[in-house]
């Protein structure tokens, strides 16, 4: 019989939130605009949803529209999507991406040379030196290009029939994009596809563009994506200016990758080496 794994989890998020109402009811936890350090949990219970009857009901007024706060289980259901969408597959991004540099390490060079110009001695790295690690982005795009791991999400159901390239779909069809293959395909990427090259990212042609789906496409692409990369790069940063990854005796030879909802490396296993030494 299925089991739904994430039921431990939902049920904690469901006791933190209604915990939250009632500190909130009782005026023990402010409203964000008054509070210092705010968590996902007070930031749903805060927003407002619009609601686009026109989209959703069929209603043929103007830009009709209403607003309302989230209902208790929404906020249940935003804090688990976000958790189980946002934390696996950026901590799984920084793995793969631990590999590929231990096992290139002329790339890792380069990547260090530009965090050393960029980011310099100064002990934070601000989001405008982020924008400016251009060199980071084309590996951690790379990384993701080879291994898009949330691929299983990416798919859409037909809303009327039609036809795409000769297939046709009858409305609620089910498709699912194969981004794994489609990311490594030797037609958009070049004979070099299964190649960890991040430069191919300083000179993309408008097919390979398309062809990345590491985070979705369209009105429904990851919300977290610029989340996420901001995330890698400062982790990144933080780590190879200080630190060098080198391939060590158990490094894997090639990775293999586990899971079904993210995928993950089965396992990535490298040395750590103080910088300058
Ligand atoms: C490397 C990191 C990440 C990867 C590879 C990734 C990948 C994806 C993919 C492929 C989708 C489906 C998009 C589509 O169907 O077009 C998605 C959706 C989503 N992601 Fe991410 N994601 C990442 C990080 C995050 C983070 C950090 C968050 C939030 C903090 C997040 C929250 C979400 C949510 C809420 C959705 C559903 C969006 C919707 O249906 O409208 N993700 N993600």
């Amino acid at each position: 019989m299925f089991k739904f794994a994430g039921g431990k989890l939902l049920n904690r998020i469901e006791k933190a939130v209604a915990e939250r109402k009632a500190q909130r009811a009782k005026g023990g936890v402010v409203s964000l605009e008054e509070k210092d350090s705010i968590d996902f949990i007070d930031l749903f219970l805060d927003a407002e949803a619009d609601v686009d009857l026109k989209a959703e009901e069929g209603l043929s007024g103007k830009n009709a529209q209403i607003v309302r706060h989230m209902l208790e289980e929404e906020v249940v259901m935003q804090c688990f999507v976000f958790l189980l969408a946002g934390f696996d597959t950026t901590s799984n991004t920084l793995s793969y991406t631990a590999w590929y540099l231990a096992k290139h390490p002329q790339c890792q060079r380069r990547l260090q040379e530009e965090i050393d110009q960029v980011c310099g001695e100064q002990p934070e790295i601000g989001y405008d030196d982020l924008s400016e690690l251009k060199y980071m982005d084309c590996v951690v795009k790379e990384t993701l290009r080879l291994n898009p791991h949330a691929t299983i999400v990416v798919g859409r159901v037909a809303g009327q029939d039609l036809e795409i390239a000769g297939i046709r779909l009858k409305k609620g069809d089910k498709v699912q994009v194969d981004s794994y293959s489609l990311q490594r395909d030797k037609e958009i990427w070049g004979a070099d596809a299964e190649e960890f090259k991040p430069d191919r990212w300083l000179d993309l042609t408008s097919n390979q563009k398309d062809a990345y789906l590491a985070f979705g496409a369209g009105p429904r692409q990851c919300v977290g994506m610029r989340l996420a990369y901001i995330e890698q790069k400062i982790a990144l940063a933080r780590i190879l200016r200080e630190y060098e990854l080198i391939c060590g005796p158990k490094t894997e030879k090639k990775l293999d990758h586990s899971g079904w909802f993210t995928v993950s490396p089965a396992s990535v296993t490298v040395n750590v080496r103080k910088r300058d030494q």
